[in-house]
Parts: structure tokens; sequence; C-alpha cells
């Protein structure tokens, strides 16, 4: 973390995230607040900036979760994975496009060398070997990719002097930030790229349901058994809860092991997704509860017919009342 602590700064919340300024981060970090109303702190990687929530030296922290054309960021997965004290508060998404840019004087064919951070080099890989092919048939002149901690890191170490590479990909408000020259703008390989990030904060009270709400969970399967994935999958499905994301992550004991990190529709105040959690806890080993949220897209689940708070609560009522007569 480099910004410093000062005493009236105190009372203000503290963010931690990926800087420095001009990161993607940050203008997700922007939409939920402000350096008018809270300390903003850029830590140099994800890791840092959520273990400095779990320590309590920071209130929250903004971290990048998953871009649509890259998928998952490992880092941050297995940061929310691995040990306690966090949960997911909220949700934001940026449209992101790249920027080529370099020192002043520099021209789009001397370009070989370009630092940028490694998800968004998996966004525009395409693009630069279209717009800066090789020349050698043995392509030993190819452009490389020198990897960065974030995309405005490599712009602003380019703008403190020359580096080992001659241009980056990064934001258009780094490339202005950082003074560099714009060689190439709207790089992708995939026009429309969106990456969501989350707003984690220690454990407390949950943000309240909107009807449009999603849920974060880190599940283990009961190891070696038939049918243990499909199981797991039922507990959502015959409750009418849907997946807004799935995927498999090591679990780092021993190799085969995995940990699922899930994105289901809902808010643990809604009956179908309560009841789904009682059937998880039943069936697997370990369910980590990471938070209920607001989806940034405000998108409402589409309920099935019989799994509305009400069907559950007539279901149960009509269950105790059985033994009555
Ligand atoms: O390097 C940045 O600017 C970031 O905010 C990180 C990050 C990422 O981790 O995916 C965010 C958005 C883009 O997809 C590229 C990089």
């Amino acid at each position: 973390m480099t910004a410093a602590h000062s005493p009236e700064e105190s009372s203000r919340p503290r963010y931690t995230y990926l800087g420095p300024e001009g990161t993607f981060t940050e203008a997700a970090l922007l939409q939920v607040t402000g350096p008018e109303v809270a300390e903003l702190l850029p830590c140099t990687d994800v890791v840092t900036a959520l273990d400095q929530v779990r320590s309590g030296q920071a209130d929250r922290a903004v971290v990048p979760v998953e871009n649509s054309i890259e998928g998952g960021v490992n880092a941050t997965l297995d940061t929310l994975a691995t040990g306690t004290g966090l949960r997911i508060v909220g949700e934001m998404l940026v449209p992101v496009t790249f920027t080529l840019c370099a020192r002043r004087g520099t021209a789009l064919r001397d370009v070989r060398r370009i630092s940028t951070h490694p998800h968004a080099w998996a966004q525009c890989r395409r693009w630069v070997a279209e717009h800066l092919p090789a020349t050698a048939d043995d392509r030993s002149d190819a452009v490389v990719h020198v990897p960065a901690t974030s995309t405005a890191a490599a712009a602003a170490l380019l703008s403190e002097g020359p580096q080992p590479f001659e241009a980056v990909l990064c934001s258009h408000l780094s490339a202005v930030r950082y003074d560099l020259e714009v060689l190439a703008e709207n790089v992708a390989d995939n026009p429309g790229a969106i990456t969501r990030f989350i707003e984690v904060a220690a454990p407390g009270p949950l943000p309240e349901p909107t009807g449009a709400d999603k849920t974060t969970l880190t599940v283990h399967l009961p190891d070696n058994e038939a049918g243990a994935l499909l199981r797991m999958l039922e507990q959502f499905a015959t409750r009418g809860v849907n997946l807004a994301r799935i995927e498999s992550r090591p679990i780092g004991d021993s190799l085969g092991r995995y940990s699922f990190s899930i994105d289901a529709e809902g808010h643990l105040s809604d009956e179908r997704l309560r009841e789904a959690l009682i059937g998880l806890h039943r069936v697997c080993p370990v369910v980590n509860f990471l938070g209920s949220y607001p989806r940034a897209d405000g998108v409402p689940p589409h309920l099935r017919p019989g799994t509305a708070d009400a069907d559950f609560r007539a279901a149960r009522e009509w269950v105790a009342g059985l033994g009555s007569h």
C-alpha cells in the first residue's frame, strides 16, 4: 500500500484497490465512492488489497473478479476462498477497451515489447499480432508481453523513463494521467469486453435484499463419490436457484482436489436460497458463505412456478399442520 495515513483521514472509510491511479479497478471504485468521502489506498496486488481488509487496516477493498473474455481472476477467487474475515457487499461492471501508448516520439513500428497486466494482454493478443506482425520468417521479432502488476503500473513506469518495453496497454485515462503518447485507441480482440469488480468488507450486516441479488459461495465436494457434483448442483436446481457463475479452482493441498466458486441468483433472505444452503450443508463437507449483495445489472431472477418465498412458506405451514388432525 502506498498512500500515507494522516489523522484527519482516519474518520473516513479506507478503501484499498488494485492501483496505482488510473487502473480499471480505480474506475470501478469511483462508482461507489471517491476521494472526497473516502481514503483511497492503492495496492500493488489484489491479495494485499484484500488482506488489508482482513487485518482491519482497511474497511473495504475493490478488486477485479471476472472478465467477459479472460474469465475469473484467480488471485481474487483464491484469496476469498481461503481463510475467513471477508464478505462481498457489492459488484460493479466496467467496460474495458485499451489504449496503446508510449513515450513521446515512439512510432508504432518501433514497438516490439509491450507491458501490461496479464488479463489485459489476454484481451489484446490478436490485435497486437495483426497490427504489429513479426517480420522475420522464424517470428523471432514477434512482439512480446512484459507482465505488469496492473495496466496503470505499466504506464506509470514508462512515464518515469525508458524501460525494457517500448509501449503499454492501459486505459485512456492512464495514458492522459501519465502523459504518454497514444499510438492506438480501442485496442481489443473482442469489442464490448466487460470486467466485473467486487467490493469486499469484513463480516457485518448483509446489504438489504433488492429483489435482484447474488450470493457467492465456495463449496467442496466429498472425495471419490460418484455423482457428488450432480448432487451439489441438485441443491440449487430443485429449489429453482439459477447459477450466474460456477468455476473450479484447485484447493491446493493435493492434485485433483477442487473447490467450486459459485454465484447463485438470490439473497440469503430468499427462502429458495436458504433451502439450497441447507441442502448443500447436508451433502458437501465445506460450504463458505461469501456474501449476498445487489446485482450490478439490476436484473431480477426468472422464478420457476412454486419457487417464490410465499410458495416455500405455504408448503412449510402445510407440513407443520399435517400431524394436528
Ligand atoms: O490493470 C488494471 O487496470 C486492472 O484494473 C486489472 C484488470 C484485471 O485484473 O482484469 C482489470 C480490468 C481489465 O480486464 C484488465 C486488468
